[in-house]
């Protein structure tokens, strides 16, 4: 049995705070691995304007990933979920051996009410949350914390989350890491028309990524 730690995102582009964050949540919750699930289109950022191509924010994520237990994973796009309670059905059916965690930035809160069946998905995986700067007092005051805050597990347990039976949240302890994708893009607005031109990319996404075992 694996202990993975689920991240999905837009990785628009991926940046340190991605890195930082999994590393953290890694030796807090004592996972063996993280998978960047890079989303094919979040389905609340629909027509979004500023979304670089899925081949560039894979390859972001493949760059800010290096050397370290961290898969980028184009699942979602494989498989074609995108809404998360289906990613996490299919990858539990896919390795019923491992178990999973759904890792979020306390930001995502605020709107994880509009997630589809997000009751189904708490159901399914328990979820660590991560502290973003500023976000802290929106994130405990979100409508779907009216429902979950009665799952909530004690930071002092987090090693023990395989233990417990879904509905669980667990407020991480972390430093709070203010990189963002937004910071970025307002900063280089022009990396969303650059695609990867490395054939190593088109290669890597071209065969399955996760043809058996993800670390295989
Ligand atoms: N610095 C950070 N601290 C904690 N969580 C983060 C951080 N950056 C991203 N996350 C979380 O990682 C997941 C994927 O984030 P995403 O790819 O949307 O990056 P982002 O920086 O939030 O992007 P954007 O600014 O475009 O919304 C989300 O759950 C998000 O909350
Ligand atoms: O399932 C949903 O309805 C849903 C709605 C909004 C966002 N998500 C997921 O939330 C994750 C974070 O997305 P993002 O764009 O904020 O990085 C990513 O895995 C999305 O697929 C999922």
């Amino acid at each position: 049995m694996a202990r993975i730690g689920l991240l999905g995102g837009s990785f628009n582009p991926a940046h340190r705070g991605h890195r930082r964050i999994s590393l953290e949540a890694m030796r807090t919750l004592g996972l063996d691995e993280v998978w960047w699930l890079v989303s094919p289109g979040n389905p609340l950022k629909e027509g979004a304007r500023d979304m670089a191509s899925f081949e560039a924010r894979f390859a972001s994520a493949e760059r800010m990933a290096r050397r370290a237990p961290i898969r980028v994973s184009d699942f979602e796009l494989r498989e074609g979920t995108r809404y998360t309670v289906e990613t996490v059905r299919k990858l539990k059916t896919r390795y019923p051996q491992d178990r999973f965690i759904w890792l979020l930035g306390n930001d995502t809160l605020p709107n994880f009410h509009l997630w589809r069946d997000w009751r189904g998905l708490a159901r399914e995986v328990p979820i660590a949350v991560i502290r973003r700067p500023g976000y802290d007092s929106a994130a405990h005051a979100a409508r779907a914390m009216g429902w979950l805050r009665r799952f909530v597990r004690p930071p002092s347990q987090a090693n023990d989350w395989t233990e417990w039976s879904a509905p669980a949240i667990l407020f991480l302890r972390l430093p709070p890491d203010p990189t963002s994708a937004t910071a970025i893009r307002a900063h280089d607005p022009s990396w969303y028309n650059r695609t990867p031109k490395s054939a190593k990319t088109r290669g890597r996404l071209a065969k399955p990524l996760f043809a058996r075992r993800p670390l295989d």
